[in-house]
């Protein structure tokens, strides 16, 4: 078997063309286009790099991007009163904290201090628990983005086993608990599992979150499996892709997979925030 590709970028693309056109019923409405903050901390390259894409995007569906760029060495204190500013702000309409911040920084204390409205990027606690309870909060980027891909190409997931190979809180957990949610039978795996290829092998649905490049073997992949590539650790992904390729139905490449859903769901959660905050 020769696995089907799910073509991130063809699907964000044809999603970004939705997020355009929105954005311009937006601006004839409301006249002003939806504003995205992003928050980067400190001069990681491949940040600098996710960032600059994700201000390109916003340029190219008519959306207004705003960049805030701070010292390494900054404290918490500072950068929680930062955000708490851009979340006052009627100006903003979604906020973005480039993760992950310097080590010395409290990072979960600056993603508490985004707006649950304004965040579009789906990290604050409030947004997990919405996403958890099915209650319409605003997924994670990359969960969220996974599960458009997956939906684009109708892959069924009720009754389907799918096994999470990482519990990060704004990847692995949120991305199982939307598979849950669609009523798959989700195994989270994790540093501490033992028998990571039993479990791999047994699954429907293998999404791969860990950031350890081809940590996953193609022949621990049960044929016919769905296998999601959630890596970008220098662009390459967490799976062995020519092996795996050989026996899934469906896989994700990287680059060109989940990468670019991820951007375009931020950008239309962000249209969505803008019209949510326009509502109150
Ligand atoms: N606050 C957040 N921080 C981080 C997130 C996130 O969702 N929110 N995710 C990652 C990095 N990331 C976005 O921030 C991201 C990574 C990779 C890509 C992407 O499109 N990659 C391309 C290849 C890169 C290229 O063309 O140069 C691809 O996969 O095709 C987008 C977003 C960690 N931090």
């Amino acid at each position: 078997m020769t696995a089907r590709i799910l073509d991130g970028r063809a699907t964000s693309a044809a999603m970004l063309d939705r997020v355009r056109e929105e954005v311009a019923e937006f601006s004839r409405e409301h006249g002003r286009v939806p504003v995205l903050a992003t928050v980067l901390v400190g001069d990681d390259p491949a940040s600098h790099t996710y960032v600059r894409m994700k201000a390109n995007r916003c340029a190219k569906v008519g959306m207004e991007s705003r960049r805030v760029e701070l010292d390494a060495g900054i404290s918490t204190e500072t950068l929680v009163k930062t955000i708490r500013e851009l979340s006052a702000d009627p100006a903003v309409d979604g906020i973005l904290l480039q993760h992950p911040v310097p080590g010395h920084i409290d990072e979960r204390a600056a993603f508490e201090a985004i707006d649950p409205a304004k965040d579009v990027d789906g990290v604050t606690r409030t947004s997990f628990a919405r996403m958890a309870f099915d209650e319409g909060g605003f997924a994670s980027a990359t969960p969220g983005g996974i599960m458009a891909l997956l939906d684009a190409y109708e892959i069924p997931l009720s009754g389907k086993h799918a096994v999470v190979v990482g519990r990060s809180p704004i990847l692995g957990k949120p991305v199982g608990m939307l598979l849950l949610a669609r009523d798959a039978t989700v195994t989270y795996c994790h540093s501490r599992t033992r028998d990571l290829a039993e479990h791999v092998a047994r699954a429907d649905i293998v999404v791969a979150a860990v950031g350890r490049p081809e940590l996953i073997r193609g022949e621990w992949i049960k044929p016919g499996a769905v296998v999601v590539d959630a890596g970008y650790a220098d662009n390459r992904g967490d799976v062995e892709y020519e092996a795996a390729a050989e026996r899934a139905s469906f896989i994700t490449p990287v680059p060109g997979g989940v990468g670019p859903m991820t951007i375009a769901t931020l950008l239309a959660q962000t249209v969505r925030a803008a019209r949510e905050g326009t509502e109150k």
